[in-house]
């Protein structure tokens, strides 16, 4: 990490240097820059219509959900009852924040940079120290459960922000156990099959913000990976930069306003004994514009053993494909092995 007087540098700083060249730390190898991959640039990722978890379309929405759920790992979801309003603020917020307010007031924030997912504001996301830097600066919020919530740890600026940031976090915990009940009955399971495994959910908010990288074809904003918890749920703006993994292709997912990106995690994989794929993605960035997303991670208690679902296994008389793992110890090997695509949940994978 570049470090003046004392203090790590955010990726935004450099970016306003205006450098011509990246430093090197963020260049990434040839076979992971963005291009290198054969893209597909015009293909989408799936779009669920929910119709406001009408049942009457019930079917129609789980018929879809076990699809994308085996096939991609990654879809969008309209209809989804959260409201716009609330949507456009904490897009409007976050930015707010990243572009309004005076770094000397955003400094104080700053993550423990040697702790791997601290609340605040960071650029690093691993505690390993050889890995190429992402091109991403970021907003950590740990929003569940309450007694991890702390508002006054989140900024005041702009002044509404810990309220959006409040509603925004029911919100999507609302949304993330109504989807994994969905998806629980698509596989033919209790709805609470999926929410049991995990028990009490652990919520993080990241608010990433890419800014204009002046060698877009050397760098990611955030390297491949799967992510570590059970749901991911996303926004983005209008810029565009998320890219999935499918069959060997990298797919845009295409920014809908209206939208929420779902991504399967790594102990969904692991429940449903790897019948419902996690989403191996990742960030590109541009020279011209600067780029926002907000994802809330929903995950197990660290202390939480994750294996195949009994239920599953007994309705399909099926042997676990992956061995138990203690969540805490999953996310401590993630942060210092590094995510590299999905070899972290490959790991576990038993063979018969
Ligand atoms: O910015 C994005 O679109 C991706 C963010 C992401 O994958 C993550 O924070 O895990
Ligand atoms: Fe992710």
């Amino acid at each position: 990490m570049e470090v003046v007087a004392g203090k790590p540098l955010r990726v935004q700083s450099l970016a306003q240097a205006g450098l011509a060249n990246v430093p090197s730390q963020f260049i990434q190898p040839p076979e992971t820059r963005p291009g290198s991959w054969g893209e597909t640039p015009d293909s989408r990722i799936p779009v669920i219509d929910l119709f406001l978890f009408d049942p009457q379309h019930s079917d129609d929405v789980r018929r879809n959900l076990r699809q994308y759920c085996s096939e991609w790992g990654a879809f969008q979801v309209r209809n989804h009852g959260v409201p716009q309003r609330l949507l456009d603020d904490m897009r409007r917020t976050g930015l707010s924040f990243f572009n309004d307010c005076p770094m000397s007031e955003r400094s104080k924030y700053f993550c423990d940079p040697n702790s791997a997912a601290s609340e605040g504001y960071g650029s690093r996301m691993l505690v390993k120290d050889d890995s190429v830097l992402d091109w991403r600066d970021y907003f950590d919020h740990h929003s569940l459960p309450l007694s991890r919530r702390n508002p006054t740890r989140w900024p005041d600026f702009p002044p509404n922000y810990r309220e959006v940031v409040t509603e925004y976090s029911d919100q999507m915990n609302s949304l993330a156990q109504k989807l994994l009940g969905l998806m629980s009955k698509s596989l033919g399971l209790s709805s609470s099959c999926i929410e049991k495994a995990i028990e009490e959910v652990y919520q993080n908010i990241t608010i990433s913000y890419y800014p204009p990288c002046p060698q877009p074809e050397l760098t990611l904003g955030l390297q491949a990976h799967s992510d570590i918890g059970a749901i991911t749920l996303l926004i983005q703006d209008d810029v565009g930069g998320l890219q999935v993994l499918k069959d060997g292709k990298w797919i845009n997912v295409q920014p809908l306003s209206d939208a929420i990106v779902v991504i399967l995690a790594d102990q969904t994989e692991i429940i449903t004994n790897g019948k419902y794929r996690s989403a191996e993605h990742r960030a590109i960035t541009n020279a011209n514009r600067a780029r926002l997303s907000v994802a809330t991670f929903h995950e197990p208690a660290k202390t939480r053993k994750i294996s195949p679902a009994a239920e599953l296994l007994n309705n399909n008389s099926s042997l676990p494909r992956y061995r138990e793992v203690v969540y805490g110890e999953y996310v401590s090997s993630w942060y210092t092995k590094g995510p590299e695509g999905k070899r972290n949940v490959d790991a576990l994978l038993l063979v018969h």
